[in-house]
């Protein structure tokens, strides 16, 4: 048994798909290793959970642009998943790049324990927009989402530039293993994934 998904194919549209892709390639050396949130307050870089590199720095004009996008299309996609909208949702937005051998590992995002002790919103909707250059210079790095009861095999989708995959963020997911052959920075598996939380009272 599969919780509800869905693809949304030309999502942002090959305007700011392109303008999106353009920034995160000038912003190379604005990538860090990406880090998993496990038992402690800040996440610690995992190489064995995840390799995988994470933007940090100014969005500029492009970080308004993003929660435009998601938050007006925000009943669509809780729908899509499956689930009722939150009202004022808090939106957490991150831009990773998988170069060659990216993965990250089965996981769920929503936080538990000890993570969730040191957050103040609720991780509920996963929502992750794929972008790269065109024709892809990768294979692999399917998202991959798993069941949540049964023994069966995996979703398996491709991470198709200018696409959007919407699941519910207690739903078991991987990064499958990305092969990059020159492994140029520009070839990368970008994505922007954005979690919708809801606030605690
Ligand atoms: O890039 C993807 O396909 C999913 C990434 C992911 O699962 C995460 O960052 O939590
Ligand atoms: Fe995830």
């Amino acid at each position: 048994m599969f919780t509800k998904y869905a693809i949304i194919d030309g999502f942002l549209g090959p305007e700011f798909s392109a303008k999106l892709l353009a920034f995160a390639v000038e912003n190379e050396r604005n990538f860090y290793a990406a880090g998993v949130t496990s038992s402690n307050a800040a996440a610690s870089v995992d190489c064995d959970t995840r390799n995988s590199a994470e933007f940090q720095g100014d969005w500029g004009q492009l970080g308004e642009r993003l929660r435009h996008a998601f938050l007006t299309r925000a009943s669509e996609l809780f729908g899509a998943a499956g689930l009722a909208p939150i009202t004022m949702p808090i939106l957490e937005i991150s831009m990773v790049a998988h170069q060659d051998g990216g993965f990250f590992r089965k996981h769920v995002d929503s936080l538990s324990d000890t993570t969730r002790r040191f957050a103040d919103a609720d991780r509920i909707l996963s929502a992750v927009y794929y972008f790269h250059g065109e024709p892809a210079a990768f294979s692999g790095g399917e998202l991959a989402i798993l069941p949540i009861a049964g023994d069966i095999e995996p979703v398996k989708i491709a991470p198709n530039h200018d696409r959007l995959v919407i699941f519910p963020s207690f739903a078991p997911h991987e990064v499958l293993r990305i092969s990059v052959p020159d492994n140029a920075f520009s070839n990368a598996r970008f994505s922007v994934n954005c979690w919708f939380c809801r606030p605690r009272i």
